[in-house]
Formats: structure tokens, sequence, C-alpha cells
């Protein structure tokens, strides 16, 4: 899949699509939702959904839903008022799909999912379930960050590399990112000489080329910038994109050459090894020897305590961590299995001398080779 046309023909074949709709396409001026643009998303998708593809839509929009009804005027900055006001407007705006796609006859069900759930085995796996069943049964689900639970140091706060975690889980055919510009342009489109790009062959490349900036609209977050890590990450999944504004979701999902395509990088990743590369936010350090770093290197290697000079920073279990080697050079990033009071008294130390010493429960990798990813 390398040219154009085979890009916008694999996307308007595709059996497993995941449309990303974001707040900046759901509201009016105000920040308020918008009800005739969530009206118009629903006919386009429930139109691919009645041709027989199975749809997954992740939407933001709680937000704006909820501040409304609060009081506020505006969307809350404070982030435990944020929140709460998507915990009001998650059920607002579920309310509005239910009705929405219900004139077409279409069910829909929720699925509010925090980073976690796409990084720990057993939730992913949960998930995955949950969605393929939904999938299987004709539903449309529709999913959101669970904003209410997330918590600062391993949010999203945006949705779109959400939308790619979710396009690697239900092994999607394409990704369908809606937002509120038609396409990604050389630099923002409020700078002068900015220009349209339809067709990205190779997204990694693209990124040193092109400009992009944050949110411009004052409602959405992220900007292009996590847009672009979601065509990255799908396209590393093996996933084409097509990016646009929402009112051309039609014409996306039929293949027409509306905004920019991103062809697939050909290589299958794990989502948890995605998160991991492209959204975790390292709490701390571990600073390895040269034997280790070769083994890292190698791939498939797990990280031993043995091979552990220092640690650096304050992180629990399971939180990501860069590692590094002796000249500070970032080899990897992985989830620790252990908590950083706990690593220094370990590093040093055989599989053997830590059992004998600190008992069974010590004598495991500081990071297991599958919660691990070179950088
Ligand atoms: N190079 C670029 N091309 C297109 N849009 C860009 C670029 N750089 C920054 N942007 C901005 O990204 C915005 C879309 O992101 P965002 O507001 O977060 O939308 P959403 O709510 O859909 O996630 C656009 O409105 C645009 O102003
Ligand atoms: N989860 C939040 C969405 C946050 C957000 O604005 O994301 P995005 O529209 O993707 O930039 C909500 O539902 O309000």
């Amino acid at each position: 899949m390398k040219t154009q046309e085979e890009v916008r023909r694999a996307i308007a074949a595709a059996e497993t699509v995941v449309v990303k709709v974001g707040s900046s396409s759901l509201t009016q001026p105000s920040g308020h939702l918008d009800p005739a643009k969530l009206e118009a998303l629903v006919g386009a998708v429930a139109s691919a959904r009645l041709q027989g593809a199975r749809v997954v839509l992740v939407s933001s929009g709680a937000i704006a839903a909820g501040f409304g009804p609060l009081g506020f005027d505006e969307r809350p900055k404070d982030v435990a008022l944020q929140q709460a006001t998507a915990s009001v407007g998650q059920g607002l705006l579920m309310a509005q799909y239910e009705m929405l796609f219900g004139r077409y006859g279409i069910r829909v069900g929720q699925l509010l999912l925090t980073a976690w759930d796409t990084i720990q085995p057993q939730q992913y796996r949960s998930a995955r379930r949950t969605m393929n069943a939904l999938l299987d049964l004709g539903v449309v689900p529709i999913v959101n960050e669970n904003d209410a639970l997330a918590s600062s140091e391993i949010r999203f706060g945006d949705n779109d590399r959400l939308s790619a975690l979710v396009a690697n889980m239900v092994c999607a055919n394409a990704l369908v990112l809606l937002t509120d510009v038609d396409a990604l342009y050389t630099a923002p489109p409020s700078e002068p000489g900015s220009t349209r790009i339809s067709f990205v062959p190779n997204v990694e490349d693209v990124l040193d080329s092109v400009r992009v900036g944050g949110s411009e609209s004052g409602v959405g977050t992220g900007g292009m910038v996590t847009k672009l890590e979601a065509a990255r990450m799908a396209a590393v999944s093996g996933i084409p994109t097509v990016l646009t504004a929402a009112h051309n979701a039609g014409p996306a999902l039929m293949g027409d050459e509306v905004g920019t395509a991103f062809a697939p990088i050909h290589k299958r990743g794990s989502a948890r090894r995605l998160w991991l590369k492209f959204a975790a936010n390292p709490r701390g350090t571990l600073v390895v020897d040269a034997g280790a770093a070769q083994a890292l290197r190698g791939g498939r290697a797990s990280l031993l305590a043995a091979g552990v000079l220092e640690s650096r920073g304050d992180y629990s279990a399971g939180d990501p961590v860069w590692i590094v080697s002796e000249d500070g050079e970032r080899l990897a990033r992985g989830l620790v299995g252990y908590d950083s009071e706990e690593v220094p008294r370990m590093l040093g130390r055989t599989t053997t001398q830590l059992r004998r010493f600190f008992g069974e429960e010590y004598a495991h990798p500081l990071v297991h080779r599958d919660n691990l990813t070179l950088v």
C-alpha cells in the first residue's frame, strides 16, 4: 500500500474502522456542544455501519457537554474540575449519541479507557474482548478517555493517541481523524504561506519537514502534534490514516481524496509497546552498564538488576522509565517492576543473589522484555 490511491481504496474497503472526532469539531465557538455537528457526524458514521463496516467511534466532548449544565461560562482549567465536568458531560454526550444513532436503528455502547487500560495486559485483554463482542453484535462502541479517573501522570488529555491504540486493539484496517481543519498543512494554517498536504507516504519522514502547532480553537487539546503522533502510531501498526475536517467524514470514509492520507509503514506492534514508545511520560531513569546496553540493543532481552548501575527519580512499580547508557544515551523506555525505594539495594546483584538476600518476589527483571521498547 504505497500510493495515495491504494491508501484511499484501503480506507474505503476497511472492514473495521476507528473514527476519532475531536472536541473542536463537536462544539460551537462558545465551546458548548453543537447538536447539528453531532447529527452530521452520526449520519456519516451510521452510513458506514449500515454498509457493513465495523465502526468504533472515539469521541471527545464530555467536558464540552458538561460545563454549560454545571453553570460554568467556559471550560474549567483546573484538572479536578475538568474531571468532574467530564463525569457530568459524558452521560449527556452519550444520551445525544444514543438518540441520534437510534434514528438509524443502531445501538451504541460506552467504553471509557485510561492509558493504563491499554498497558496492563489483563485490562487490555478485557477491553479488547468487550470491544470485539460489541462489534460482533453490530453495536458502535463509543470510546472516550476515562477523564474522571485518569491520573495526571498517566493521562492522555487528548484522544488522538488513544484512538491509535484503540485502532491497534481492534486490528482496524483504517483510522479516520476528524478535526476542525480540512487537512495537515506545512505549518499551522493561520500562518501565511502554509500549504495543504494531501498524501504522506511515510509519516516518520514528514515529522521533520512540517511545522505543527497546538490547538488554536481553545477547545481541543493537543493540536496537530498529537494527531501526527496518532498517525505515526497507526502507520507503525500497519494501519492507514486519513485526517480531515469533521464535515468531510462521509467522503473520507468512502475513500474520496479529502484531507491528508497517511500510508502505513509495515510493521505490527502491540498497543502496549506503542504506548511506551510514543505516549508514555517516563518518571525515572535506570543507568545501565555496557553489557546490559549491548543486550538491550540486540532486542528481546529483559533488563536485570545485575546490569544496572544507578536509579534516578521517584517512581512506582508499573511506571515508565528511561533506560540510558553510562554516557547518557537513551536506549529504551520500559515499565519498571519495582518502586524507586526498592531498586538501589537490588542493583548489581544477580537473580540468585536477589532470591537469597531478599526473597522470591525480588528475583525478577527490573524491566521485563515484554514491557520494554527500544527508542
Ligand atoms: N501544520 C498544521 N496543519 C494543520 N493544523 C494545524 C497545524 N499545526 C497546528 N494546527 C492546529 O491544530 C488544530 C487541531 O487540533 P485540536 O484543536 O486539538 O483539534 P481536536 O479537538 O480535533 O483534537 C487545528 O485547528 C490547527 O489550528
Ligand atoms: N476526554 C476529553 C477530551 C479532551 C480533548 O479535548 O481532546 P481532543 O478533542 O481530542 O483534543 C472530553 O471528552 O472532553
